[in-house]
């Protein structure tokens, strides 16, 4: 069976128009138990091989916080913008049902309904608690996901696991409490406000009890920290192995995100958050104990679409509302599909080992890492002209094999504005975005862009067009050390800035 396109609503196939979205890896998800790999493998975010197939969605029925985080400003939105707390519409229970029906029956690869805020789920419980008994009871094929700072979580475990929730993810940044206090200025606590490491302390008690009992439950737990630069990036190897031995299935370090127009205690005092190298380096020690998720996008608490894809414009409530949803004919066709790209990467892995036996007495190749660029639009594989990439996906090649990354956004050249505020162009920018990449493998590419990234010291390939990706990046790896080039020193990151 033919896939469907994953950016292409019914709408655009029917001749109308389209707009333009953990974990563990396909090696990984080899070792994992069935159970476990039943549950991930069609989740966009605890399997990254899942992510370039599957998509997920967010309802934002959970206005309220139980405590403050000193990066985080739900006020400020900005419709353009992708980053956590951010919403354009607040939704009621009944709407996050209908809207959620609609996109699950026009996006059949949407596979898991996350709240993950505006604000916390379990500070908003009817809300969240409606939402899930609704759409548990509704639309069974729907996987639902819950994202909290864990305040609240020991009290609400038994209620999660009466909704067919196999997915939790909690906010933990520290397991010191004097760390705590300089992330978190106050938790609400049986009805009162307490500060500093007291309430830091409190928080961090509650985060590992709720952990426990959905470990014990059987409930995989994805743990996600913020990196701070200077006041827990040390610290987070730690917490990394102590929440393993509790039982979390995964660790998400992210980026802090801080600007001071967002408003937020850090934004405003110049806080920086982690460069890419940084962060790189922090999930790499981490990761010796611990499955590492590295392709969260660090989505709005209302994203539709595929990881790093945002397709909410086309289901805003007035829309949703003029749309008539079957959805029981819609759950036939989800089906279908969902069977159809099971199949498919099934196949791909299988395709893989294979390919990897067939060339087990071939010589190690005694050549350093090369990291490239891969603009993609799912589905594995290399489908997206250089021009139209809103973010590049960033694979290590080496003599160990291909592994993914991170990712890069970008602002789109192609058919966009030409120039940022600081003069340089678009283009210009989106190279400099690409530092430490060597290579940039894409369906195709225009004279332009391919002039500025040789001068830059990146090598455009569009010879790898609709190949998967990680066989595409070991060819052109091996071709690179034929040509003697991973012979040679990394070039400097300076070389980038076209
Ligand atoms: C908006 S929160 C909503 C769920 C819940 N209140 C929580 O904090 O876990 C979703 C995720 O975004 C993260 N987040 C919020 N603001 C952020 C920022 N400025 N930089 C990086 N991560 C941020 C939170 O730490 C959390 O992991
Ligand atoms: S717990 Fe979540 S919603 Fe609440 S302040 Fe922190 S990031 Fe924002």
């Amino acid at each position: 069976m033919e896939l469907p396109v994953i950016n292409e609503t019914p709408a655009a196939s029917a001749g109308g128009c389209s707009s333009h979205s953990c974990g563990t890896s396909d090696d990984q998800l080899g070792h994992l138990s069935d159970e476990i790999r039943s549950k991930v493998e069609n989740h966009p975010c605890y399997s990254e091989d899942a992510h370039h197939y599957f998509a997920r969605m967010h309802v934002a029925v959970a206005p309220a916080c139980n405590i403050q985080c000193h990066y985080c400003n739900r006020k400020y939105d900005c419709s353009n913008e992708s980053r956590p707390g951010v919403v354009s519409e607040l939704l009621t229970p009944d709407q996050a049902v209908k809207k959620t029906m609609a996109v699950a029956a026009n996006i059949p690869q949407m596979t898991v309904l996350g709240i993950a805020g505006p604000g916390d789920p379990l500070a908003n419980p009817e809300r969240t608690f409606e939402t899930f008994r609704r759409l548990s009871a509704e639309a069974p094929d729907i996987k639902l996901c819950v994202s909290t700072n864990g305040l609240a979580l020991p009290e609400s475990v038994e209620e999660l696991s009466k909704h067919n929730i196999d997915h939790v993810t909690i906010t933990i940044n520290c397991v010191d409490p004097e760390i705590g206090a300089q992330i978190y200025p106050w938790i609400f606590w049986e009805n009162k406000r307490i500060k500093g490491v007291k309430g830091a302390k409190i928080l961090i008690e509650q985060q590992q009890k709720g952990l426990e009992m959905l470990a014990a439950k059987g409930i995989l737990v994805k743990v996600n920290s913020v990196m701070i630069p200077g006041v827990n990036d040390k610290h987070l190897a730690e917490v990394s192995k102590i929440v393993k031995a509790k039982g979390a299935f995964l660790h998400n370090v992210m980026p802090l995100i801080a600007e001071a127009e967002h408003g937020t205690f850090y934004g405003v005092m110049g806080q920086r958050g982690p460069t890419q190298d940084e962060l790189m380096d922090l999930q790499d020690s981490c990761s010796g104990d611990m499955n590492m998720m590295r392709h969260c996008r660090q989505c709005r608490a209302d994203a539709v679409g595929l990881l790093g894809e945002d397709r909410g414009d086309e289901f805003t409530m007035d829309k949703i509302e003029a749309m008539e949803i079957d959805y029981q004919s819609a759950m036939e066709k989800r089906k279908v599909i969902h069977e159809a790209i099971a199949e498919e990467m099934h196949s791909k892995r299988a395709a893989k080992v294979e390919k990897a036996a067939s060339h087990a007495d071939e010589p190690k190749l005694n050549t350093r890492p090369v990291l490239m660029a891969i603009a993609t639009s799912g589905q594995g594989v290399i489908n997206m002209h250089f021009g139209h990439a809103k973010e590049f996906l960033i694979y290590e090649a080496s003599p160990n094999g291909v592994r993914f990354m991170s990712h890069r956004k970008t602002d789109l050249y192609c058919g966009g504005d030409d120039t940022c505020g600081d003069g340089e162009s678009v283009l210009q920018q989106t190279i400099r975005s690409l530092a430490g990449c060597e290579a940039v493998l894409c369906s195709k590419i225009g004279y332009e862009p391919w002039d500025l990234l040789e001068k830059a010291g990146i090598v455009p390939n569009g010879e790898h067009a609709m190949e998967p990706i990680e066989e595409a990046v070991m060819a052109v790896y091996k071709e690179m050390a034929a040509a003697g080039k991973l012979d040679e020193a990394a070039p400097q990151e300076e070389r980038a800035t076209a």
